[in-house]
């Protein structure tokens, strides 16, 4: 049996096998019932997957205005908190462990997402971004620089994300620090223009997703505490001049703070893998938590990431939408359900809990 089917622990959590479930958006939330997940579809979609040694949950924002699509769950009430409980109550019962992606778009949105709200970010810099609301595709407006007061308040409303995490039965959380959002805003000189201690210098721009990492620490513990980093990804018109200076910086800090995970997305994200301005393996060398790999992965690319020490782990997105029992097929080396991008975003069942299992396979 290959290393990728094998145990190991992640922090303080302990799994059953190397194959994770990426952080996928589904946009089936309850927005009438306030961005409340929970419903049977989204506990089902969820217990159909728990074959995955860890599952990351979709991102979920941690406050109203950190929300950048329709339907996307929140982290931040006590109706969301219940919402989550029968899900990771369901993902537990059937051997799995499960993580919060706990987001903040920071510009990426518009303020038919917010409830009126301009969406806010580290300096005003307008996103070549668009938006999907109820009134359809919209520009993403330029944001408001946030004042430091404001971003003490971001930073305590992570950390209420990751306090409620845990109420709500999660095993931990993985900040989401990848893709354009706002920590990402922080860390890139494109994005971050400010003058003050959170921009100019590495250091100054790291400084935002090291207050927000100790925070959650300091809130559930470094065992229970990853993060999502996509060092070189173009995602939501994002940008650095010299991506291994800061990301290096964040990886050796991370390391110094002893956080469970790493979770890497090697290349633009759900794209090219060979995009250049980040050492991965020095990455992977330097950091002695687990380093979870991601993007475009396939089977023999996991069991050969794995079982050569490059990766403790291989997170799967698109395959685990398509393939509730994705960890039996790779076992088996079977055939894979294709996905269908038309139903990764849309509302309804259809495309999200119809994927055959084996089986059940036609
Ligand atoms: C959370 C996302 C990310 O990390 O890029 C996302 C959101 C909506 C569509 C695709 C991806």
């Amino acid at each position: 049996l290959s290393k990728l089917f094998q145990p190991t622990r992640i922090g303080d959590i302990e799994i059953a096998n190397r194959v994770v479930m990426a952080p996928l958006t589904r946009s089936r939330a309850d927005e009438a019932a306030g961005d409340v997940p929970g419903s049977e579809m989204n506990i089902e979609y969820y217990r159909q997957r728990s074959n995955a040694g860890l599952i990351i949950s979709e991102g979920t924002q941690v406050s109203p205005i950190g929300k950048g699509y329709m339907a996307t769950p929140g982290i931040y009430s006590d109706a969301q908190v219940e919402g989550w409980k029968p899900i990771t109550r369901a993902v537990h019962e059937a051997g799995s462990k499960i993580v919060a992606q706990i987001w903040h778009v920071g510009r990426v949105s518009h303020p038919d997402l917010t409830g009126g709200v301009q969406p806010v970010a580290p300096s005003a810099v307008k996103p070549n971004v668009t938006a999907y609301t109820h009134n359809g595709k919209v520009d993403a407006p330029e944001p408001r620089a946030l004042s430091s007061d404001d971003i003490k308040q971001v930073v305590a409303e992570y950390r209420r994300g990751a306090a409620n995490a845990i109420r709500a039965g999660f095993d931990g959380v993985e900040i989401h620090g990848a893709n354009g959002y706002l920590i990402d805003q922080f860390l890139r000189d494109g994005t971050n223009k400010r003058t003050d201690v959170y921009g100019g210098s590495v250091e100054n721009r790291a400084r935002f997703a090291l207050e927000v990492v100790d925070a959650c620490i300091a809130e559930i513990g470094a065992g229970r505490v990853g993060i999502r980093l996509s060092p070189v990804t173009p995602s939501n018109d994002i940008s650095d001049s010299n991506p291994q200076a800061v990301f290096g910086y964040l990886v050796e800090e991370l390391n110094k703070r002893g956080i469970a995970f790493i979770h890497f997305v090697e290349g633009a994200t759900g794209g090219a893998r060979d995009v250049p301005g980040f050492d991965f393996a020095w990455a992977r060398k330097t950091f002695k938590g687990a380093y979870i790999a991601n993007n475009g992965y396939d089977r023999a690319m996991a069991i050969q990431a794995v079982e050569s020490g490059h990766a403790d782990a291989v997170a799967f997105g698109r395959l685990f939408i398509a393939n509730p029992d994705l960890v039996q097929r790779l076992k088996k080396n079977a055939p894979l359900n294709v996905p269908d991008p038309k139903t990764f975003y849309a509302p309804g069942p259809v495309g999200y809990i119809d994927y055959p299992a084996l089986g059940n396979a036609a």
